[in-house]
């Protein structure tokens, strides 16, 4: 999995169409989406993480938290983002393990919103631009690279 951490004031997307012949089934409330004081996590699922996706999720969950404790906020932006690699892993397995990072986030206390799944999205993005505000992870199974 590759992951691109932007702490942002804010992080607001607006669904504009399917990007998937079957994308995720949302709701008219989740078309659009926003949170402030955020650390939005742009994730690529990728074709080795299939191996082991539960430990591709507990890796995920610890950088995450870890970073957001760095930059101090709780507020948590999930966005599938297929543009970080060119290995991508399957959308059924991709949608399950972003799905599992929301929940877990959630379980944690954190405050977590999901972008939708398989949809083409305009959003808007305001970087902090502080040291620790552009950071990005690599994650594959039976270990972790820190880039
Ligand atoms: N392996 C994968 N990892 C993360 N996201 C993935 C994925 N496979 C499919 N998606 C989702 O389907 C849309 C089309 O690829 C993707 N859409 C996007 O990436 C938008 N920025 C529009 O391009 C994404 O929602």
């Amino acid at each position: 999995m590759r992951m691109l951490l932007i702490h942002s004031d804010y992080l607001e997307y607006e669904v504009k169409g399917k990007a998937l012949k079957k994308p995720e089934e949302i709701k008219e409330d989740q078309k659009i989406g926003k949170l402030d004081e955020v650390l939005a996590v742009f994730m690529s699922v990728e074709k080795v993480d299939e191996q082991n996706p539960d430990e591709v999720v507990d890796k995920a969950i610890k950088e995450i938290e870890d970073v957001a404790s760095q930059v101090k906020t709780k507020n948590i932006f999930v966005y599938p983002f297929a543009h970080l690699s060119s290995e991508l892993g399957s959308p059924e397995i991709a949608l399950k393990i972003l799905k599992k990072i929301e929940e877990k986030l959630k379980e944690k206390e954190y405050n977590v919103k999901r972008a939708p799944f398989g949809y083409y999205k305009a959003f808007k993005l305001s970087c902090k631009g502080h040291p620790l505000a552009e950071l990005s992870r690599t994650i594959v199974p039976g270990e972790a690279k820190k880039e």
